[in-house]
């Protein structure tokens, strides 16, 4: 029980990061009476579009993050990206702040050290074979170790950014320079991991609230240059492959704890079904549940996190989505081609409403339904391939 935005016993609710999925974070915060405060490092991020409110900081810097959420006093601390000064949020916590799902799991998410060495060497659960180094030298011999292809990564990053694959040992170098210069947070460690040759990946969304744990449909996803172009739901697996993979999601959410919805990522291969990694908050391949599920992944984070029932999640029909991304750098431009997308059947499109395009930054993304999976995907993909981030002419 809450009173309304604004009032004395208003509900509020800070996302620290507010892309797109923030944004449908704060709109059905919205629905529920909410008051909502979306926090990013740049002005007019798509969550500030619909916020009661914003704030513009480094939210890299504990001291900024410490101040706003002193300031704001928030009910509940919603993480949205892993860049945060997350041992702020565990000093936080300790001072009675929410923060979802809880600290220890935002603090071992956000690097990716934390979260693997937990699920591997405390959980034992399977994963890629890996390394640490924090030099060029320490990761030419981790690539000797583990041998090519091999994975290379900043340990805090995502969307891909940083991340390559390197074929050969002499590619090291070149491999190195990227994960530097691609990392959100200027940290020179790097994970190498022992390229994975699956047959498929899956996120499964996995929902754990006041009524237990529950887990969607599985996920089906094409990523490219380490970030998503394309998912669906349901994707095809064995009753085998999914009770292994919903064993290895109930382990590592159980172990992170807390409520909200979480996006386990899963490789499918022949030899069974390997972890990669965990958010701890809405997955961008999961925006698919916008159109597939009665409740939508953002639907589920925020009435986990507000401590109300989630009896159960159905998937009302088959379908996938498909991502537009900027080529060029501009901040004068528009989405087009959208009435050409809508025209399509059982069509919907999200335009996030970024106020710059940067080469391959995700714009929008394009939702499709249909009985028939193939047809979904089919029709996603082509309404995203009709979207266009278009310049505008110097004079208009
Ligand atoms: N060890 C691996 N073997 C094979 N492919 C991999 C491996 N690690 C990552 N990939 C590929 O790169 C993609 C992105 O990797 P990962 O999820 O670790 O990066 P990320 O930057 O955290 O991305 P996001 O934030 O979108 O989840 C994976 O979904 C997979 O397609
Ligand atoms: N894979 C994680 C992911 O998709 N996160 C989403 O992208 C935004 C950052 O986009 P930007 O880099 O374009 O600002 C984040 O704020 C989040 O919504
Ligand atoms: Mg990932």
């Amino acid at each position: 029980m809450w009173g309304a935005p604004f009032s004395a016993h208003a509900k509020k609710m800070l996302l620290l990061g507010s892309g797109e999925l923030g944004k449908e974070v704060v709109l059905e915060a919205q629905r529920l009476g909410v008051e909502t405060i979306a926090v990013d490092r740049y002005a007019n991020a798509p969550a500030m579009q619909v916020a009661h409110r914003s704030h513009v900081i480094d939210m890299l810097d504990a001291d900024s993050l410490k101040r706003i959420i002193h300031q704001e006093k928030p009910d509940v601390i919603v993480p949205e990206i892993e860049a945060i000064a997350t041992h702020a949020l565990l000093e936080l916590e300790e001072e009675g702040f929410h923060v979802v799902p809880t600290a220890r799991a935002a603090r071992l998410t956000m690097d990716r050290e934390g979260i693997r060495r937990l699920a591997a060497e405390n959980l034992g659960l399977p994963t890629a074979g890996y390394r640490f180094a924090d030099s060029l030298e320490e990761l030419k011999e981790a690539v000797v170790a583990l041998g090519t292809p091999c994975v290379i990564k900043p340990i805090m990053s995502s969307s891909g950014k940083g991340q390559s694959v390197c074929h050969a040992e002499d590619e090291a170098e070149a491999c190195w320079n990227t994960a530097i210069e691609g990392g959100r947070a200027k940290s020179t460690r790097v994970i190498v991991e022992a390229f994975v040759s699956f047959e498929s990946e899956i996120t499964l969304l996995t929902v754990r609230s006041v009524s237990g744990t529950i887990f969607c449909k599985p996920i089906g996803h094409i990523q490219k240059d380490g970030d998503y172009v394309e998912s669906w739901q349901p994707h095809g697996m064995s009753e085998v492959q999914l009770k292994e993979a919903e064993s290895i999601a109930k382990a590592i959410t159980d172990e992170l704890g807390g409520y909200g919805i979480f996006g386990v990522e899963l490789f499918v291969t022949k030899e069974g079904i390997i972890f990669s990694e965990v958010s701890p908050r809405p997955h961008d391949t999961g925006m698919v549940t916008m159109i597939t599920q009665d409740l939508s992944e953002f639907a589920l984070h925020v009435r986990a996190i507000l401590g109300l029932p989630i009896p159960s999640v159905e998937l009302l029909t088959p379908g996938a989505s498909a991502t537009l991304k900027a080529e060029n750098a501009s901040t004068n431009f528009a989405v087009g081609g959208v009435e050409d997308a809508l025209s399509l059947p059982r069509t919907q499109v999200r335009v996030f409403g970024k106020p710059e395009a940067r080469n391959g930054r995700r714009m929008a993304v394009a939702l499709s339904a249909d009985t028939d999976l193939q047809k979904a995907r089919y029709t996603a993909k082509q309404a995203a391939s009709l979207l266009k981030v278009e310049e505008y002419d110097h004079e208009q």
